[in-house]
C-alpha cells in the first residue's frame, strides 16, 4: 500500500529553541496513527510542522507523493487534510450552525460524505445546540462542533490533537466512539492522546516521541509486545 505522508528528518525551532530533532515517520492511506509523548516532547509541534503552521528548519513532508514542505496552510487544507487543534479553536461570534456552515464542503475528488446532517446525527447534543455560539457551549460540546467541522470538509487526513483532554468520562467515550467511526469510514488520521489503552485498540501505528525525536515507531502488534518500554516512556 503507498503511503498518504511521508515525514522526512523534520526539525523545528522556535526562535533558538530546538525542538524537533529529525523526526521521521509514515502513514499508509486509511491507517490510524497514534502519536504519544510526555509533555513538551513535541507532539503538537510534529503536527504544526505536518500542518505549515510551524516552518522547518529542514526536511521534508509528502503527501500522496508531492513534497508539500513549502506550502502554506491553506493550501495543504485544499488538500483534504483537516485538523482539530488542542483547545478546539471555536469562533465567538459563529453560530454551532454557522461553524458547521461554513466549513462545510466537498472533498476534492466530491466527496460529500460528511455533511451537516450527518454531523447532527453523529453528535445529537449539538441538535439542541445550533443557535447557540461556539463558545457558550460545555468543553465536549465544543470538541464535538470541532470534530463535526473538521468532517464536512470531507477529509482525507484528519489530525486530532488531545481531543479528549480535559472532558468528563462519559463524554470521553462518546468521542472515541465517534473516532472509531471514522476510522471505519476510511479518513486517515492522527491522533495524540495520553489514553494508551484506547489508542492501543483503535490505532494501527504508534509513533512514541522523546525530546524531539522518534524514539518508537510501532505497528499495532509490536506496540503489544513492547507496552512497558512504551509506558516507560509516557512515564505511566
Ligand atoms: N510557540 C512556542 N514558542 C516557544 N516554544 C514553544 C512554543 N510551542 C511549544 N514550545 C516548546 O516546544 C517544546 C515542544 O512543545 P510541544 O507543544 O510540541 O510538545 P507536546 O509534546 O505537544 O506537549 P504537550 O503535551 O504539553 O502539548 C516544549 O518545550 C514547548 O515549551
Amino acid at each position: 500500500m503507498s503511503n498518504l505522508l511521508d515525514i522526512k528528518s523534520i526539525h523545528s525551532l522556535y526562535g533558538d529553541s530546538h525542538v524537533l530533532h529529525g523526526i521521521s515517520f509514515s502513514l499508509e492511506a486509511g491507517q490510524t496513527l497514534s502519536l504519544m509523548g510526555r509533555n513538551g516532547m513535541g507532539k503538537t509541534t510534529t503536527l504544526k510542522s505536518i500542518l505549515g503552521l510551524v516552518t522547518p528548519r529542514s526536511g521534508s513532508v509528502f503527501y500522496k507523493g508531492e513534497d508539500i514542505t513549502s506550502l502554506a496552510t491553506w493550501q495543504r487544507m485544499k488538500r483534504d487534510i483537516a485538523y482539530v487543534p488542542e483547545g478546539r479553536g471555536m469562533f465567538h461570534n459563529l453560530t454551532v450552525k454557522e461553524h458547521l456552515q461554513v466549513a462545510a464542503r466537498a472533498s476534492t475528488q466530491g466527496i460529500k460524505a460528511w455533511d451537516f446532517d450527518r454531523v447532527l446525527n453523529t453528535f445529537p447534543r449539538l441538535k439542541e445546540r445550533l443557535s447557540n455560539l461556539g463558545t457558550q457551549l460545555s468543553g465536549g460540546e465544543q470538541q464535538m462542533l470541532a470534530i463535526g467541522r473538521a468532517l464536512v470538509t470531507n477529509p482525507e487526513l484528519l489530525i486530532l490533537d488531545e481531543a479528549t483532554e480535559g472532558l468528563a468520562p462519559l463524554i470521553r467515550k462518546e468521542i472515541w466512539e465517534v473516532i472509531r467511526i471514522i476510522k471505519e469510514t476510511g479518513i486517515s488520521t492522527i491522533i495524540v492522546d495520553k489514553n494508551i489503552q484506547v489508542l492501543q485498540s483503535l490505532c494501527d501505528r504508534h509513533v512514541v516521541l522523546v525530546k524531539g525525536q522518534v524514539v518508537m515507531d510501532l505497528s499495532a502488534q509490536e506496540l503489544q509486545s513492547n507496552l512497558a518500554q512504551v509506558e516507560s516512556h509516557l512515564g505511566v
